[in-house]
């Protein structure tokens, strides 16, 4: 078999008894237009290693092994879903490998060459973990295009003093810049989940110094009492808050949702430990 006369995905799914489990996130995209429309929204992919996480019945892996990207590398956990791909597998001329795993265990580095590419229709009950491990090694990748559910897709790139900025809006868009490209209604999927989903994505900015824990301890901090001002929240950071603060030409009678990135980067160098 080869790519262009694949079964239809409906088929694939009813062969191998792959209905859908909400435990493990499960919302198929069985439209190949959209599944194209992601991978087109992903970029440059020529020579790139692909990095799909969670490919179920493999729509979006078809839309990937349609663009120039050298292999594609897909995490699975469902086993009914690894053999339902043995078919793409075979029809890929060895540019597909499924790996049977948990991407919450995986690391996506090891297994994939550089220069690497994540695109996934992530499932939602891991996609902010998941996220925050790949942040801490942005500089791995070229880009990633990520499908969330809409609420946390607007906490990444949410701007201060909105409802929405918080913990992730930081630690994003200090280590990456974020766009949502397009939204898809919960009836793109099957079965349909209760919300509207984005497709984001995010291109590494050059790393700076610090690191990834000391922002996530400062961050953390902040936000854990988003309410309060920065003297009182961040003291659990550090005993001689004012100063600190001083050294980083921040107010302290400032609240964690006015900072902008750029003010927790200074935050985050002013500190001594
Ligand atoms: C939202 S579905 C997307 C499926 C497919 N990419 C699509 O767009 O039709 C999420 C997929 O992630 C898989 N999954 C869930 N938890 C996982 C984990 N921890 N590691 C790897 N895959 C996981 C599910 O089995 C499912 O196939």
């Amino acid at each position: 078999m080869s790519l262009a006369n694949l079964p239809p995905l409906r088929d694939v799914i009813r062969a191998h008894g792959l209905d859908a489990k909400k435990t493990l996130g499960q919302h198929f995209l069985l439209d190949l237009n959209i599944t194209a429309k992601i991978a087109r929204g992903a970029g440059e992919m020529d020579g790139v290693t692909a990095i799909e996480i969670g490919p179920g019945p493999g729509g979006l892996t078809r839309a990937l092994l349609d663009t120039p990207a050298k292999r594609v590398v897909a995490i699975e956990r469902d086993d009914r879903a690894v053999a339902a791909l043995q078919g793409l597998v075979e029809a890929s001329d060895g540019r597909l490998t499924v790996i049977g795993a948990d991407a919450l265990a995986t690391d996506v580095v090891a297994i994939a060459d550089a220069p690497r590419a994540i695109v996934a229709n992530l499932p939602y009950n891991v996609a902010t973990p998941l996220l925050l491990g790949w942040l801490e090694r942005a500089d791995e990748f070229e880009h990633l295009t990520l499908m969330f559910q809409k609420e946390v897709a607007d906490r990444l790139v949410a701007v201060p003093r909105t409802k929405a900025y918080g913990r992730l809006s930081v630690m994003t868009q200090w280590r990456m810049t974020a766009k949502i490209l397009f939204d898809l209604p919960a009836s793109a999927f099957t079965p349909p989940p209760k919300v509207v989903s984005s497709v984001v994505r995010l291109v590494p900015k050059p790393l700076d110094e610090i690191p990834f824990n000391v922002m996530e301890r400062i961050v953390a901090a902040a936000f854990g009492q988003r309410r309060k001002m920065l003297r009182q929240s961040l003291k659990s950071v550090t005993p001689n808050v004012e100063a600190w603060l001083g050294r980083a030409d921040i107010l302290p009678t400032s609240r964690a949702e006015e900072l902008d990135t750029d003010a927790f980067v200074r935050l985050a160098r002013a500190l001594k430990t």
